[in-house]
């Protein structure tokens, strides 16, 4: 793939307006998601992990029973890129 080309601080912002669960914060679109258990985050996470392998852009996360805590960035390009935001799309649409 090309190397993605970071986004400015106001593309990042224009792309958050239509994900309003979504925070830019220390060079990362950040979300908390909330499930009803253990099971329920877990099952997430593996569909998520999928199309993470698939399109070779990986979430770094932290799992707390029925929490995730996600943060996108592309290291490759030190901040957030298109790929992210598609990302982040897609897991609230994985949720
Ligand atoms: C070698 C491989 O293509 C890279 O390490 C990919 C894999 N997954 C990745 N995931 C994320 N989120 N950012 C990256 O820069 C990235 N780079």
């Amino acid at each position: 793939m090309s190397r993605p080309r970071r986004l400015s601080p106001g593309e990042v912002e224009e792309a958050l307006a239509s994900l309003p669960e979504w925070r830019q914060a220390d060079g990362a679109l950040r979300r908390r998601y909330r499930f009803a258990d253990f099971g329920e985050a877990w099952a997430f996470m593996t569909r998520c992990a999928l199309l993470a392998e698939k399109v070779d852009h990986h979430p770094d996360w932290r799992n707390v029973w029925s929490r995730v805590d996600v943060a996108l960035t592309t290291h490759d390009a030190g901040g957030v890129t298109q790929l992210d935001v598609e990302m982040a799309r897609a897991m609230d649409a994985l949720a």
